[in-house]
């Protein structure tokens, strides 16, 4: 089998060029063209025509789009260009993909969701986007469903890893450097680590992609980012990658200002997923863990 990943840098990217290898040739975009000192295909999804081109070029059996405009504070101020990566370039993709008859797997957000519901919410939920990101993404899917491509999108969320920027990465850092922080505990849902996704993204294509549609994919519980952000530490000491544990206060929503708004609550079902693949999804604490014994 052919692939083509587009954005092979990002974090789930880098974990998809380890996961999709077991399946066949991977040819992989970046926007430069470059990957870890190496060649890679050059794609800037800000530029008309590039996809389509590569796409051509590579003429591959299947697409999984891992780029993204993922920024969402930065968003609310670069509405033009988050649309352009997470709408635009998807809407050309999809459109590519559904004249060759390839087929497309793209990842989509939690953020598509307004976080007020009172239970985990199901893929043909009404959606509701707080901010630019999650209205940008939203984009991107109602765009694959309007090309006739077929397709498989995947809504992950709290996505981290030890590769590339994520709360992970942010927690550990600003950990070493202070003994007190304060995070948001008001905030719900499943973080879930970019190796999980990747593996699982793998799986799927093993099985065949099927109907496709939209499907969640998160860990199993739930937790608040204060939660999360106590986890890390509990690992990061048992680790040895972190010398000591900080206090980690509390705080509401309210006392931590930040540009875009966030959902409170953004629990997904993920039971459409486990019904149309054999998948295992672990909690979000055991994958914690695991996330940390495999570097
Ligand atoms: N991060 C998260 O918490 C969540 C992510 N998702 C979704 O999962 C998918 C993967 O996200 P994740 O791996 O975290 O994202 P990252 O931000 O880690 O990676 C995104 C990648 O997209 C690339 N990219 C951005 N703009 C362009 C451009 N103009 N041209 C070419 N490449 C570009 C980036 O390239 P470069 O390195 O050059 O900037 C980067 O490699 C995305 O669809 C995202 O929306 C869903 C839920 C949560
Ligand atoms: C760094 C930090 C953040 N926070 C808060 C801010 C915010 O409400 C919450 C999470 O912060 P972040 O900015 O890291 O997370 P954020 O960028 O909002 O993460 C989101 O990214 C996009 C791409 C997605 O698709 C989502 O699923 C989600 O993962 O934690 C604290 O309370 N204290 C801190 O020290
Ligand atoms: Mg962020």
């Amino acid at each position: 089998m052919s692939i083509l990943l587009v954005g092979g840098n990002g974090q789930v990217g880098h974990e998809l060029r380890r996961s999709l290898a077991t399946l066949g040739d991977v040819a992989v975009t970046t926007r430069t063209g470059q990957l870890d000192g190496s060649d890679a295909l050059a794609c800037d999804l800000s530029q008309p025509g590039a996809l389509t081109n590569v796409v051509g070029q590579v003429a591959p059996d299947i697409v999984v789009n891992a780029a993204a405009y993922t920024a969402v504070d930065k968003a609310e101020n670069e509405s033009e260009l988050a649309f352009r990566i997470n709408a635009g370039a998807v809407e050309e993709l999809a459109k590519v993909c559904a004249t060759r008859g390839i087929p497309l797997i793209h990842y989509s957000t939690d953020y598509v969701f307004d976080g007020l519901g009172e239970r985990p919410y199901q893929p043909d939920d009404a959606t509701s986007p707080l901010g630019v990101y999650g209205a940008s993404k939203l984009a991107g899917e109602e765009a694959i469903r309007a090309s006739g491509a077929k397709h498989l999108i995947l809504r992950t969320a709290w996505v981290y890893g030890l590769h590339g920027h994520n709360f992970l990465k942010t927690m550990l850092r600003v950990g070493a450097e202070r003994d007190e922080l304060r995070v948001v505990s008001d905030q719900i849902g499943s973080p879930t680590p970019a190796w999980l996704i990747a593996d699982v993204t793998a799986k799927i294509l093993k099985q065949g992609i099927g109907a496709g549609g939209v499907h969640h994919l998160v860990t199993a519980g739930q937790t608040s980012w204060q939660g999360f952000a106590e986890a890390i530490f509990d690992e990061a000491v048992a680790a040895r990658k972190l010398a000591r544990k900080p206090v980690v206060h509390a705080i509401p929503t309210s006392d931590y200002s930040t540009p875009a708004r966030r959902p409170p609550w953004s629990v997904l079902d993920t039971g459409s997923v486990r019904q149309a693949y054999e998948v295992v999804l672990p909690d979000w604490r055991e994958a914690l863990r695991r996330t940390f014994v495999l570097e």
